[in-house]
């Protein structure tokens, strides 16, 4: 039996991870959870799941979900609720699922206790991919991607070495605004944007698909995943997200993983590696399908990956803020604050005022990353 930990169990891949626990009840067993602010859904999640520990966002819900459940449920709120969820003795691995850098801390701590990391949140190897790397290394702790792309990329290596990469080929859907000009970018809406063509995934997320940032981030977080430069990592627009992602091997012999655009897929693959077992997800069915379509990935149209390859090779502090900035960009689009192209205007402007900092060690990247936010959020 497995035990996991879970931060961010009230989301997208939370819920998804939930779904592949309930699915193997002699296999995983939920220990600890971490959510946010969705206590009606924390509570059916302690109800059903029964962990031991659970972590909240705030104080005054950690005070209303001990005054509802056992004391037998130990409840945390905050930073160190997240590390004590992350590092809990009864769980071999912890599956990363929050949202933001706020997951950085909670998985160096979860690496140093010896767990197996199961990584979806992007932001922890983005700000500090050095450091989880290193980390990692050092205590034999073994980090298995969970986004669909760096999944993909994991399967298509199965183990080959460093030296007979020729290049990691990341597909890209496009997400929501792939058929408009940068013109008719000016006006478009919140609902628009949150209208991912293929995938359902939190808000966050979908807003970083639509001005390809979250490709760029997925650029940074394989550059440390599979330890390749960025002149070896390439983008390529892939409308139907059929082909999740590829790598092109010394040979010309190129190997892809395909499937539908389901999430339980990668996420149980993590969590059963090196084994496979059977997933409830649909089918892929070529036939249908027919067709797939690649284009050549446009830097122009979609600045965001520009700014992140930018920032990846420049590197040190650089990653902090672009991602920082990009948090910050996108929460006050998503609260109408901002315009969907002033999004990559702040991390422009973010990016550009920084003095970089060369390999920056746990306490910088926290201090850049409060600044930055900080100075954004007065932009
Ligand atoms: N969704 C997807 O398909 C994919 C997501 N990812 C990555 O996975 C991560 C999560 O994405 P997704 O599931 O879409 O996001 P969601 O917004 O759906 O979920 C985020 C989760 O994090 C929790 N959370 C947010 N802030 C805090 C905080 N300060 N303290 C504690 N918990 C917090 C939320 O809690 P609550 O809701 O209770 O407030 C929720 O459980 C991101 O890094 C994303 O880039 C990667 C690949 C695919
Ligand atoms: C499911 C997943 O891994 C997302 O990161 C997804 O890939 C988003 O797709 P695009 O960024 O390609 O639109
Ligand atoms: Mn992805």
């Amino acid at each position: 039996m497995k035990g996991i930990s879970l931060l961010g169990a009230t989301g997208s891949i939370g819920t998804q991870t939930l779904d592949c626990i309930r699915s193997n009840p002699d296999r995983f067993k939920l220990q600890a959870i971490a959510v946010g602010r969705n206590l009606d859904l924390t509570r059916k999640i302690i109800q059903e799941f029964q962990p031991s520990v659970v972590s909240v966002q705030c104080k005054e819900d950690q005070e209303k979900l001990r005054a509802e459940f056992s004391s037998h449920i130990k409840i945390y709120y905050g930073e160190e609720g997240l590390i004590e969820v992350a590092t809990y003795k009864e769980s071999q691995v912890l599956v990363n699922a929050i949202l933001g850098s706020v997951g950085l801390l909670p998985t160096l701590k979860a690496i140093e206790a010896g767990k197996t990391i199961a990584i979806a949140n992007k932001e922890t190897l983005v700000t500090a991919g050095h450091i989880v790397m290193a980390k990692a290394k050092e205590k034999n702790v073994a980090i298995l991607p969970v986004d669909s792309e760096h999944s993909a990329i994991f399967q298509c290596l199965n183990g080959e070495s460093d030296k007979e990469i020729e290049r990691l080929i990341i597909t890209a859907s496009g997400g929501s605004f792939r058929d408009k000009s940068r013109a008719e970018l000016e006006n478009v809406t919140v609902e628009d944007a949150l209208n991912h063509p293929n995938w359902s995934m939190g808000a966050k997320i979908t807003i970083d698909s639509a001005t390809m940032m979250n490709k760029g981030l997925e650029v940074i977080e394989a550059h440390w995943l599979f330890n390749q430069p960025y002149e070896k990592i390439d983008c390529l627009l892939h409308r139907e997200s059929t082909i999740h992602s590829m790598v092109e091997f010394k040979d010309g012999s190129i190997i892809a993983q395909l499937g539908t655009a389901d999430m339980r897929i990668p996420i149980q693959y993590a969590l059963t590696y090196p084994e496979r077992i059977p997933t409830k997800s649909e089918r892929l069915d070529l036939a249908t399908i027919g067709k797939l379509h690649f284009e050549k990935m446009d830097f122009d149209r979609f600045r965001c990956l520009q700014f992140a390859y930018e920032a990846g090779k420049i590197g040190g502090t650089l990653p902090v803020v672009l991602n920082a900035a990009n948090e910050v960009a996108v929460h006050a689009f998503l609260a109408g604050e901002i315009s969907f192209l002033q999004i990559e205007d702040w991390i422009e402007k973010a990016l550009t005022s920084h003095q970089v900092i060369a390999n920056p060690d746990l306490q910088t990247i926290l201090q850049v990353d409060k600044e930055t936010r900080e100075v954004v959020s007065r932009y």
